[in-house]
């Protein structure tokens, strides 16, 4: 029998992660979602075919597993509104930037199973790549079904430290936006030489796609899949010596530390 699923605040994040579910086949009758946007619930229960609701209590005490997905500043009082109804044997999941598992904890005032995920969007494509952790209440069973259903949109890393998870949110979580951004401004460049915005598109993102797609595809050193095309003072050296001249090693440095020191100061903010 499957477990139905609540998720509590379907916006961005969630939808990316019900979206991938659902595509890997999980069942739409066993996804309930809570959000305060009462007008998108029709448009999420058709794309979705899942149940969308503005009870959160109701959803959560539905559940067997609980996917807590509002911003991090809004999380106790969704914890403090749902906690009288929580029971013992039901699995929370947050994906929230910063909040610590003790801080969860400490919200849900019950010795429940929690697991504290980093997801990213492109779980919505089935390319997602989430980092966990669990609370020592999670059981072994309850870890598999974690692994296995975010497996199901993209893959999983379990760290052993919850500090890693600063790490996991800099490099992962909020990744994809650094690579959007770079495609924004690759693509911008294109259409000022000359290229219309389609063609742009599909040439710098199909170039992201390769490269990435050669990083996990082949067990090679990425510095020598840089090298094999950088011909000696051929065009692609002129664009990455323009790289380094410019600093590109400090400037993505400075980023992944900015974003990490970003989710500790939101678990700073809400330690307990
Ligand atoms: N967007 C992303 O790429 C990622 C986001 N996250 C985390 O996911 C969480 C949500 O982020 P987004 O989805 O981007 O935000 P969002 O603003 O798109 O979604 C939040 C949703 O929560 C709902 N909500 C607010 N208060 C509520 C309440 N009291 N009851 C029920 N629903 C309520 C809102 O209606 C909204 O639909 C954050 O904690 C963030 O740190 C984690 C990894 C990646
Ligand atoms: O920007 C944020 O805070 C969230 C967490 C990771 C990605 N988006």
């Amino acid at each position: 029998m499957s477990l139905k699923i609540a998720f509590v605040g379907v916006g961005n994040m969630a939808s990316a992660i019900i979206g991938g579910l659902r595509a890997s086949g999980y069942a739409g009758e066993s996804i309930i979602g809570t959000s305060r946007n009462p007008d998108k619930h029709k448009s999420l229960e058709a794309q979705y075919g899942i149940v969308m609701t503005a009870d959160n209590e109701w959803a959560v005490e539905q559940a067997d597993v609980v996917f807590l997905c509002v911003k991090p500043h809004m999380m106790r009082d969704v914890i403090d509104s749902i906690a009288h109804v929580v029971r013992d044997e039901q699995l929370f999941i947050s994906v929230a930037a910063g909040l610590e598992l003790a801080a969860l904890s400490a919200w849900l005032k019950k010795p429940v199973a929690i697991v504290r995920s980093m997801p990213n969007t492109p779980s919505l494509v089935g390319v997602g790549m989430s980092g966990l952790i669990a609370n020592e209440q999670t059981t072994g069973e309850q870890k598999q079904w974690v692994s296995d259903a975010f497996d199901s949109f993209g893959g999983h890393a379990w760290v052993e430290q919850e500090e890693h998870m600063h790490t996991v949110t800099a490099l992962s979580g909020s990744a994809p936006a650094y690579f959007f951004r770079v495609l924004e401004v690759m693509i911008e460049a294109g259409q000022a030489q000359g290229l219309d915005a389609a063609t742009s598109r599909k040439l710098a993102t199909q170039a992201m796609k390769g490269a990435a797609a050669m990083v996990t595809e082949l067990d090679e050193d990425i510095a020598q899949l840089r090298r094999n095309i950088t011909s000696p003072n051929g065009t692609t050296q002129a664009a990455l010596e323009t790289l380094e001249e410019q600093g590109v090693e400090s400037l993505i440095t400075a980023a992944v530390n900015a974003c990490a020191n970003r989710s500790k100061e939101l678990g700073k903010q809400y330690k307990v």
